[in-house]
């Protein structure tokens, strides 16, 4: 028992030497090299979100680490599986030296004074790691001055780099119990689609109004907090299938650098439902509804059977009968009430994609400027459309076709998908044209 009571007497005394030992040669250490430390926990850039400064000092490190390959501890393969993404592990160390101006940056991590298990729903926790950059003193103004932007934009541009950009599809909400628990409503998959605007056929001038329009609603974050309107605006896409408005959303993505929810509104249950799909969103993104019209139709469809029905006294208002619960009993208001109600002011920066091949059986209500912004016709494929796509797959600017070409599609209504599916796998001398007009 008293060797047990000195052993432990002895533990205690070892351990507070070793603390003052560490506390003095950290004081000598100060004493010879002055350095200064900066904590980045709550660092915020001039534009940056603390998230935003934090992930930019994170890639910048990160691909500082793939360097140096022995300072490699963590590696997580990112979604798409072909790009590695490299991080500091806990209490690492990297020093960098910038022609002759040495910094170092430790990756660290707060232990909680308490332990507690966190049980609530929305945002997790604050992220307990940090980083930690030290140098010398005279370094300040380099440092403080150029290092820190230079590690922010650089980070940004090596995270953007290695982001890909996703597809979110909706699960479907049909037939679940209420209280039935649910990680999420979205699922998805790295978004490949490679489309541009650059290779997008259609006419130049209305690609440019809609690229600067994309531009101008990404950069005026501002203008939109000014006003109190929510950061949104809507789209729609309509004309005849295979005219590129799929296309269209997947050139908007990879411009703007968004992801896309895919939203299916017959799996959606009920409008209760599609406000959960949208709290779900991220901001940064484009939710598309395609072919509104089909799920418009189904209403209007079931509205005039039930209007029928009471008309001829068959049933009673009180008595309609119930939609049957394979079905979605998403509503119009609904669906108005999610492109622009309370409910979009809950994240900011989305754009809403509806498309439709039959314009005008749209309710008007779908279709108002401010609800819509912007309405896009996109149509059969014209002269100008036709060379863009000659460029695309042939890699030709001029061929002795073109001039028949020309008059055959000022004659006929051809689909720029029917034109592309002409030209695949055809060398720029066998472009066949009878073909071009035999579709239309
Ligand atoms: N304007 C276009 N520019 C370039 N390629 C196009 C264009 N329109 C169609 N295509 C080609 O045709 C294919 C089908 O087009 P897309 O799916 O974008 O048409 P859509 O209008 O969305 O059709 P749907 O109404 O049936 O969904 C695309 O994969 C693309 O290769």
């Amino acid at each position: 028992m008293e060797r047990l009571e000195s052993f432990g007497k002895l533990a205690e005394w070892g351990s507070s030497a070793l603390s003052i030992i560490f506390r003095v040669s950290t004081y000598v250490w100060r004493r010879i090299y002055p350095y200064i430390e900066i904590t980045f926990t709550e660092y915020a850039g001039e534009h940056l979100k603390r998230s935003e400064a934090y992930a930019a000092i994170d890639a910048y490190l990160g691909d500082l680490c793939r360097d140096t390959a022995f300072r490699i501890r963590a590696m997580t393969s990112n979604e798409g599986g072909d790009n590695v993404v490299f991080s500091m592990d806990d209490n690492e160390e990297i020093v960098v030296d910038l022609d002759g101006v040495k910094v170092w940056w430790l990756a660290s991590k707060a232990v909680p004074r308490v332990t507690s298990i966190y049980l609530g729903r929305g945002a997790p926790p604050e992220d307990p790691r940090y980083y930690r950059l030290a140098f010398h003193h005279r370094h300040r103004d380099f440092v403080v001055g150029h290092y820190i932007s230079f590690v922010l934009s650089k980070g940004k541009q090596i995270a953007a780099d290695q982001r890909k950009n996703k597809l979110y599809t909706n699960k479907s909400t049909i037939g679940c119990h209420p209280y039935e628990l649910r990680e999420t409503l979205w699922s998805h998959v790295p978004f490949e689609h490679r489309a541009k605007f650059e290779t997008l056929a259609m006419e130049e001038n209305k690609k440019r109004g809609i690229v600067e329009d994309l531009d101008r609603f990404r950069s005026n974050r501002d203008y939109y907090r000014k006003l109190g309107k929510p950061w949104k605006r809507g789209y729609l896409l309509y004309g005849p299938p295979g005219t590129g408005k799929s296309t269209m959303i997947a050139a908007m993505a990879n411009h703007l650098d968004y992801d896309i929810y895919d939203l299916e509104l017959t799996s959606v249950k009920d409008n209760t439902d599609m406000r959960k799909l949208l709290i779900e969103t991220k901001d940064k993104c484009i939710i598309v509804i395609e072919d509104v019209d089909y799920m418009l139709d189904l209403w209007n469809r079931r509205k005039k059977l039930i209007e029928a029905q009471i008309g001829a006294g068959k049933v009673k208002a009180a008595l309609v009968p119930k939609v049957s619960d394979e079905e979605s009993k998403v509503t119009l208001p609904g669906l108005l009430n999610f492109i622009d109600g309370l409910w979009t002011s809950c994240g900011g920066e989305r754009i809403i994609v509806l498309t439709t091949n039959n314009y005008e059986s749209l309710d008007p209500a779908l279709k108002r400027r401010g609800r819509m912004d912007i309405h896009v016709e996109m149509s059969y494929c014209s002269y100008e459309a036709f060379k863009i796509l000659a460029k695309n797959y042939l890699n030709i600017d001029g061929h002795q076709l073109f001039r028949k070409i020309k008059r055959l599609l000022a004659e006929n209504e051809v689909t720029p998908a029917e034109v592309a599916e002409a030209l695949m796998h055809k060398s720029g001398d066998d472009v066949d044209t009878q073909e071009v007009a035999d579709r239309a």
